[in-house]
C-alpha cells in the first residue's frame, strides 16, 4: 500500500457504510481504479479481524496531511480491498430511502443500507453475471382486456394524466370492484413510457395470484418477485435485475419497498390497510409509509388500494395529503354486494357454537351446489384444555398464554413460542381423566361440520395446512376447480382472493374483536369482516353473509350491515381524535425484556428519567408497564410509550435521547445490564 501511495495512484478516500450497529460510516483509502462516480457501488473492506462488503456513500479527496477537520491522514486509513463492479451503483434515491428509513425508524444507517441488499450480494465476490440473466418471461399472446366499467374509466381518466409527477392516491374500491384491472392499466401506461413499476402486496400468498395476472397481461415484459420465500440466489438475481433495469415490474411483499429501481415510474400498494406491511423485527419500518415517501422523492405517483382503507390513510384524505378515488360498484356485470345478516345468538341454543339458522344456510348452499365459507379466525381445535375436577388449564410453561389443543396430531401447542407436547391422558395436577377442550377453533368446527354434512367435501384452510406458498397454491387450485363444498378457514382466506363459485360466507366467533384491549382491534375486525364478506358472490350468483353475534347493535356491525366503510372510518377517527391517538398524535415505544420483570421495569424507569420532562414539553413519556402478554418464551417484557402531538418533536427527542441510553454504563444499543434487551419502534401498530 505504501508503494501505491508513493506512486500517487491513490487520490481518494471512500466513505463506506457497513452493516454494524453504529451510527457512523468508515473511511478507507480508495483502490487505484476509483473514480468519483463510484458512489453506490459495493466495496470489500477490512473490518475488525475480517473482511466485509460495504457500500460506498462518498468518494472524497484524500488530503494527505490530515489538516482538514474531518480528513484523517492517509497513513491512518486502512486501504479498501476492491470495488465490486459487477453491478451498476445503487441509485442515489435508493440510498436516500435507506438513510431516511434509518433515521426515521431509529436504526443504524449501515444496517439499513446493507440489510436492504440480499445476502447473495453482500459476499466479497462479484456475482456471476450468468446468474443474473434468468428473469421470468412468459412468451404467449396477451389476453383480451375487459371493457372498463364506468368506475374504472373515471378513476383512470383521473390518474393517467398525472403519471408524470408525484401524487398520493387512495383507491377506495369495494371488494370485487376491479382494482386489479385499474392497476394493470396504470402499469401498461407506465411500461409504455419505458419505466419500471413496483407493486407491493401484504402477503406472500397473494404474490402468485397477482404475478399470474400481471404476467398474463404483459407476456413479454420481464417480471420479478421479491419476498421471503424466494431463495437467496433468486433474490439476489431479482434484485440485480431491478437494479440494472432488466426487470420492468417488481412484485413483492414489504421488503420489496427497498428494491433499487433506476427507472421507477409508479408504486402500487395493494390492500394498503394490511398490518403485514409493518416489519416487526430489526428495523421496524412500515412499507406503505416508506413507499409514499419514496414516491414523493422520486416524483412518481403512488396508488394505495383497499376496500377497507386504514384510518391513517383516511385521515390523509381528509387533510388533503392523499387524493381519494372511488370504485363504488362491483366490476362483474351481475355481481352486487352480498346481502348481510346479523344472527343474534343471545336467545339461541348453539350446537358446537353453530346456530340452526347457520347450519340451514350451509345446507342450502350444498343443495344449490354452491361453495360456502365458514370463517373463524382461530386455528387449532380449541384455545385451551381444562381439567373438570381441579381447574388445571393448559398454560404454556414459557409464555403468559394458554396452549392450544390440536386434534390431528393430538398435541398442545403454544402459538407464541411453538412449545409443543402430546395432549396428556390425565390431568397433570390431579390425575383426573376428564379433560375438556374449551372454546373452538377451525379444527373443531371442521369436525362438527363433518358430522352435520357427511356427504359434503369440506376443506380447512389455516396456517397449519398451508404453511408454505406451495401448499397454499395447491389448496387454492382445489377451491377454484370447485372440488370443495364448504371451506373452513381463518383470515388467510379473507384477503384478495377471487373464488367465483363462493356464494355464502358464515362468520362465527367475531365478537372477541369488539372488546379487545388493543384499540386497533375493531379496525382490524372490521377490515377482516368486510374482506371475508367480499369473497361472496363475486361472479354471477348473488352472495350472502351471515354473522353470528351477541352484539348485533354494536356500531361496527351496523356499519358492516350497510357496507358502510366510510361511516366506520369516520367513527374510528372521531374516537381517536377524542382520545388523542394516532394519527392525531405521534407515538414511539421502547420495548424491553429480560429473565426478570423487575430488571426490565428498572431499566425503563431509569431511561425515562434521563431527560427531565420539563426539557421536552412536547413529548410525554408514560410510566413503564408490563406488556399485555408479559411472558414470551421465558422472558418477561415491559414497555415505555412516548407520545407527542408533533412527529418532528418526537423525532428530535428520540435523536437526543436514544444515544444517551446507549452511552450509559454497561449499555449498548439493544442491551443493558441485568440481561435486558431493548429496542425502539416508531409508529407502533400495537401498544
Ligand atoms: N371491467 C371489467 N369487466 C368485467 N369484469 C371485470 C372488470 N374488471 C374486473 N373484473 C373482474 O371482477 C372480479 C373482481 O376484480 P378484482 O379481483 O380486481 O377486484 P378487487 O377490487 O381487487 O377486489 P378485492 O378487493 O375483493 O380483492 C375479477 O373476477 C375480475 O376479473
Ligand atoms: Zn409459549
Amino acid at each position: 500500500m505504501q508503494k501505491s501511495l508513493e506512486n500517487q495512484a491513490v487520490l481518494w478516500r471512500l466513505r463506506v457504510a457497513i452493516d454494524a450497529p453504529l451510527a457512523v460510516n468508515f473511511d478507507y483509502l480508495a483502490p487505484a481504479d476509483t473514480t468519483p462516480s463510484d458512489v453506490g457501488l459495493r466495496v470489500v473492506v477490512p473490518f475488525g479481524s475480517g473482511r466485509r462488503v460495504g457500500l460506498i456513500l462518498a468518494v472524497l479527496p484524500l488530503s494527505g496531511d490530515g489538516t482538514a477537520a474531518d480528513a484523517p491522514a492517509a497513513d491512518q486509513l486502512k486501504p479498501a480491498e476492491s470495488i465490486l463492479r459487477d453491478l451498476p451503483p445503487m441509485p442515489v434515491d435508493w440510498i436516500s430511502l435507506c438513510l431516511f428509513a434509518a433515521s426515521y425508524y431509529q436504526a443504524a444507517p449501515g444496517e439499513a443500507l446493507l440489510q436492504a441488499i440480499p445476502t447473495g450480494l453482500r459476499k466479497p465476490d462479484p456475482v456471476k453475471r450468468r446468474a443474473l440473466k434468468a428473469v421470468s418471461k412468459i412468451e404467449h399472446e396477451a389476453p383480451m382486456q375487459p371493457a372498463l366499467t364506468a368506475g374504472q374509466t373515471a378513476v383512470l381518466d383521473d390518474l393517467l394524466p398525472r403519471l408524470n409527477g408525484y401524487s398520493a392516491n387512495l383507491l377506495f374500491g369495494i371488494t370485487g370492484s376491479g382494482k386489479t384491472e385499474v392497476y394493470l392499466r396504470l402499469i401498461e401506461a407506465v411500461l409504455a413510457q419505458g419505466k419500471q413499476v413496483l407493486l407491493l402486496v401484504p402477503e406472500i400468498n397473494l404474490t402468485p395470484l397477482l404475478e399470474a395476472r400481471v404476467t398474463q397481461r404483459f407476456p413479454h415484459v420481464p417480471v420479478v418477485s421479491l419476498h421471503s420465500e424466494v431463495t437467496e440466489a433468486a433474490r439476489a438475481r431479482h434484485f440485480a435485475a431491478a437494479l440494472t433495469g432488466e426487470a420492468h415490474i417488481v412484485i413483492g411483499t414489504r421488503l420489496a419497498v427497498f428494491t433499487p429501481m433506476p427507472k421507477l415510474g409508479l408504486i402500487i400498494i395493494d390492500e394498503e390497510h394490511d398490518p403485514a406491511y409493518k416489519q416487526l423485527e430489526g428495523m421496524r419500518y412500515h412499507a406503505r409509509d416508506l413507499a409514499v415517501w419514496r414516491a414523493h422523492q422520486a416524483g412518481v405517483p403512488v396508488v394505495l388500494g383497499s376496500a377497507t382503507p386504514s384510518p391513517e390513510s383516511w385521515a390523509n384524505v381528509q387533510s388533503g395529503r392523499y387524493q381519494r378515488l372511488d370504485l363504488p360498484e362491483r366490476a362483474h356485470a351481475d355481481a352486487v354486494l352480498p346481502a348481510m345478516t346479523l344472527l343474534d345468538t343471545r336467545r339461541m341454543t348453539l350446537d358446537e357454537g353453530l346456530s340452526a339458522q347457520l347450519l340451514e344456510e350451509l345446507a342450502q348452499g350444498l343443495a344449490a351446489k354452491e361453495q360456502s365459507l365458514l370463517f373463524i379466525n382461530r386455528r387449532g381445535y380449541a384455545p385451551v384444555l381444562t381439567c373438570t375436577a381441579c381447574g388445571w388449564v393448559s398454560n404454556c410453561r414459557r409464555c403468559a398464554a394458554h396452549r392450544v389443543v390440536h386434534s390431528l396430531d393430538r398435541t398442545l401447542r403454544c402459538h407464541h413460542c411453538g412449545d409443543t407436547s402430546p395432549i396428556p391422558r390425565q390431568c397433570p395436577d390431579c390425575g383426573n381423566a376428564d379433560l375438556r377442550p374449551l372454546g373452538r377453533g377451525t379444527q373443531r368446527v371442521e369436525e362438527s361440520l363433518r358430522k352435520h354434512f357427511p356427504q359434503a367435501r369440506i376443506l380447512r384452510v389455516d396456517r397449519d395446512v398451508a404453511t408454505t406458498r406451495k401448499q397454499w397454491e395447491v389448496l387454492e387450485a382445489q377451491i377454484r376447480s370447485q372440488d370443495v363444498d364448504i371451506l373452513v378457514g381463518t383470515q388467510m382466506l379473507a384477503k384478495g382472493h377471487d373464488f367465483p363459485a363462493l356464494t355464502r360466507v358464515c362468520v362465527v366467533g367475531a365478537d372477541a374483536g369488539l372488546f379487545a384491549a388493543d384499540w386497533r382491534a375493531p379496525e382490524r375486525l372490521f377490515a377482516q369482516l368486510m374482506q371475508v364478506a367480499g369473497r361472496a358472490g363475486r361472479a354471477d350468483r348473488p352472495g350472502r353473509v351471515i354473522v353470528q353475534t351477541e352484539h348485533p347493535d354494536h356500531a361496527l356491525y351496523q356499519c358492516l350491515l350497510r357496507h358502510d366503510t366510510p361511516a366506520f372510518l369516520d367513527l374510528e377517527l372521531t374516537a381517536r381524535q377524542q382520545a388523542g391517538f394516532p394519527p392525531y398524535a405521534a407515538q414511539a415505544i421502547v420495548r424491553a425484556e429480560a429473565k426478570q420483570i423487575d430488571n426490565v421495569l428498572d431499566f425503563l424507569q431509569r431511561i425515562r428519567g434521563l431527560v427531565p420532562q420539563e426539557q421536552h414539553p412536547e413529548v410525554f413519556i408514560y410510566d413503564p408497564v408490563p406488556m399485555r402478554m408479559v411472558r414470551l418464551a421465558g422472558r418477561e417484557r415491559a414497555q415505555l410509550l412516548l407520545e407527542s402531538p408533533s412527529r418532528i418533536a418526537l423525532q428530535n427527542f428520540l435523536n437526543q435521547w436514544l444515544p444517551m441510553i446507549s452511552a450509559g454504563r454497561g449499555m449498548t444499543r439493544g442491551h443493558a445490564p441485568g440481561g435486558v434487551r431493548w429496542g425502539v419502534e416508531v409508529d407502533p401498530l400495537e401498544c
